[in-house]
C-alpha cells in the first residue's frame, strides 16, 4: 500500500498553524512529518505536541523551511506575504505540493508566485471553506442576473488580531460579483470610505471591515436595489473548516501536475 502523503505545516504556532496541526494528526489520510516556525521562536526545537501542550508528537519544530520540505509531499502554508514567497520557491524546489492559504498579497507579490508552479502544483485560495466557495459562485450568479441599480457591498467580520483588509475571502468575492457584472474588480472597487465620500458611484462594488474580538470570520455580500436588498451570508464559527479544506487540497494536489490551482479546482465545483 502506498505511503500516506507527508505534510509540513508552516507558521505552526498560528492560529490557522495549531489548527491545521490538530487537524492532520486526526486524519487517516495524511502523515504530519514537519512544522517550521520564524527563526528566534520560543517553540525551534522543541516537540510540536509538547508546545501545543498536549502529547509529544515525535516532530520537532524547526526554522530550516528547506530541510523540512526535503522529505514532504506538500507544504500547507498560512503565514503572511514574505514568508509565502519564500516557502513558494522552496516548495518548487523540492517538487511539493504548495496549499497557500496566506492572504493580504499585493498583486505583484501574486505574481511573484507563478514561476515556482512551474515545477509542482500551487494550490491557493482566500478562503478554503467548501462554504465559501459555494458563495462565490452564488455571488457571481447574482451579481449577473441583476443590473446597477443594485448596488455591491461586500461586508467582512474578524477577529482583532488580523492584520490585512479586506479580507481575502472578501476580495473573492468582490472578484465574482465584478467578473459577474463582466467588470474587472480593479476599475469599479471602493474601499476605505471617510469623510465627505460624495455620493455612492454607479456600479461600484464596496468593501467594510469590521475588526473585534475572536470572531473567526463572517462575509456578507449585500445587494441593495430601490425597496428591496438581498444578502449573501457566510459565517465561519470553527477554524477547521480552513484547515479540512487545505488538507484536502494537500492531497488532492498530489495526483496533478505542476501548475496554479484553487479550491474550484479541488471541490470540483461547477465551472466559472
Ligand atoms: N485561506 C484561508 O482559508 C484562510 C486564510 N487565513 C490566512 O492565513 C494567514 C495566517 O493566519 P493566522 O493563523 O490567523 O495568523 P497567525 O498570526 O496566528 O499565524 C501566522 C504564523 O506564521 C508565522 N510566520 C510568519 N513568518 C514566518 C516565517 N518566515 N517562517 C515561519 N513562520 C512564519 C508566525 O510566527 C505565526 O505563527 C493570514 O494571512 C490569514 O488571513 C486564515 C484563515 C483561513
Ligand atoms: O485571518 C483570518 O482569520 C481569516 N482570513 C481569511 C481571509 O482573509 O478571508 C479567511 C477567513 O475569513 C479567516
Amino acid at each position: 500500500m502506498a505511503e500516506l502523503p507527508g505534510i509540513v505545516v508552516t507558521g505552526a504556532s498560528g492560529r490557522m498553524g495549531q489548527m491545521l496541526i490538530e487537524t492532520i494528526r486526526a486524519s487517516e489520510k495524511a502523515r504530519l512529518v514537519g512544522v517550521v516556525e520564524r527563526a528566534g521562536h520560543d517553540w525551534i526545537g522543541q516537540d510540536i505536541g509538547a508546545a501545543m501542550g498536549g502529547a509529544e508528537l515525535g516532530v520537532r519544530v524547526t526554522d530550516d523551511p528547506l530541510e523540512a520540505f526535503a522529505n514532504a509531499q506538500a507544504v500547507i502554508d498560512f503565514t503572511a506575504p514574505e514568508a509565502t514567497l519564500e516557502f513558494a520557491a522552496l516548495a518548487a524546489q523540492a517538487r511539493a505540493v504548495h496549499v497557500i492559504g496566506t492572504t493580504g498579497m499585493t498583486d505583484a507579490q501574486i505574481a511573484d508566485l507563478g514561476p515556482a508552479a512551474r515545477h509542482c502544483p500551487q494550490i491557493r485560495a482566500g478562503n478554503m471553506s467548501l462554504g465559501v466557495n459555494l458563495l462565490v459562485q452564488l455571488t457571481r450568479q447574482v451579481a449577473a442576473a441583476l443590473d446597477a441599480d443594485f448596488d455591491i457591498e461586500v461586508i467582512e467580520v474578524h477577529h482583532n488580531k488580523k492584520v490585512d483588509a479586506p479580507s481575502g475571502t472578501a476580495l473573492m468575492l468582490g472578484e465574482a460579483a465584478a467578473e459577474g457584472r463582466g467588470q474587472n474588480l480593479a476599475d469599479i472597487s471602493d474601499r476605505g470610505r471617510d469623510g465627505i465620500t460624495g455620493a455612492r458611484k454607479r456600479g461600484d462594488i464596496g468593501f467594510t471591515a469590521i475588526r473585534g474580538g475572536d470572531i473567526v470570520g463572517e462575509h456578507d455580500v449585500l445587494f441593495a436595489g430601490e425597496g428591496e436588498r438581498i444578502v449573501l451570508r457566510h459565517m465561519a464559527t470553527d477554524r477547521a473548516i480552513f484547515a479540512r479544506g487545505a488538507l484536502k487540497a494537500a492531497i488532492w494536489g498530489q495526483d496533478q501536475g505542476p501548475g496554479q490551482y484553487d479550491m474550484v479546482d479541488v471541490l470540483g465545483l461547477s465551472a466559472r
